[in-house]
């Protein structure tokens, strides 16, 4: 369904956003490509014109200062916002052209790790780990389960919390806990959404190796949206960078991080401060 892109997409962005260097290797499938995206509310034009393509397997980071759309792309990637101009094509489906139910079944190959890791807090963590299962893939018999349910709570490292509350949890953990369910569905495209908001830097520090972790054993790709120059370093094989609804700047960590350019020293210089 992918279909293969040389470096047509991002020759294209580079073409009108001026961004850096980076041209990925060649026959890299893109799992996702975004064309000329603008969505605006009312007056507030939040995304003018962005392009980009995830390839497969890569861990591309959306960087950019709070207000600048980060989320509101996620949401257009996942059909919950209807872009006002643009193409988004996830897996080789173009989102505005799918029912409700193709959505739906496109939704469940896409994992959407939520800022507030959305738990059900009247849950225990495994009855909100069997929700997506039986909810999304009618599993009910506990035999087919408990083994996914198990095997989720392992790949974040978290098997002996399955009988407690979210309530009981560290911000750190429900994190996790998200993550797991989300990996439930074994999504090919897995969308972070400020994974380490309100998180200590150590806890960051674990999340961010989890998310290179979901990647080696899930063999996700994955789009990271963040302010979190840490959670850019240790995640990002690519890093966007949004100004303005626009795709300001692209390139590796080091590349960019060289750049000699206010707007990114400002967010790059911070990192070599606290780091
Ligand atoms: N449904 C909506 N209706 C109206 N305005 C919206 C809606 N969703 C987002 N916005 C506005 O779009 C702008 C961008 O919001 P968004 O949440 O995407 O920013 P962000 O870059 O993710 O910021 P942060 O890093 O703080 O999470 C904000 O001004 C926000 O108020």
């Amino acid at each position: 369904m992918t279909r293969v892109v040389k470096d047509v997409a991002v020759k294209d962005q580079r073409k009108h956003t001026g961004a850096s260097a980076f041209l990925p290797p060649d026959d890299l499938k893109c799992v996702l490509h975004i064309e000329h995206l603008r969505k605006a509310f009312e007056e507030r034009v939040v995304l003018q014109d962005v392009t980009l393509c995830l390839f497969q397997g890569e861990n591309l980071v959306i960087l950019g200062r709070s207000g600048t759309g980060k989320s509101v792309l996620l949401k257009c990637i996942i059909g919950l916002i209807m872009p006002d101009e643009g193409t988004v094509e996830v897996l080789g489906r173009r989102i505005d052209t799918l029912s409700s139910r193709e959505l739906m079944e496109l939704r469940r190959r896409v994992g959407f790790s939520f800022q507030g890791s959305a738990l059900y807090d009247s849950m225990t963590v495994r009855e909100n780990l069997e929700f997506p299962l039986r909810r999304n893939l009618g599993i009910d018999d506990p035999r087919e389960l408990k083994p996914r349910v198990e095997e989720a709570l392992e790949a974040v490292g978290l098997s002996h919390a399955i009988d407690q509350q979210p309530s009981e949890l560290s911000g750190g953990m429900r994190k996790r806990i998200g993550i797991a369910r989300t990996l439930i569905l074994r999504p090919e495209i897995m969308l972070y959404d400020e994974p380490t908001a309100g998180l200590d830097p150590e806890t960051s520090t674990d999340i961010n190796d989890l998310i290179n972790e979901v990647r080696k054993v899930y063999h996700t790709s994955s789009i990271i949206i963040t302010h979190d120059i840490a959670c850019a370093k240790t995640t990002a094989d690519r890093i966007i960078f949004l100004k303005d609804g626009l795709c300001y700047n692209e390139g590796s960590f080091a590349q960019m991080s060289r750049e000699d350019d206010p707007l990114l020293q400002t967010f790059f210089n911070y990192f070599k401060v606290s780091s």
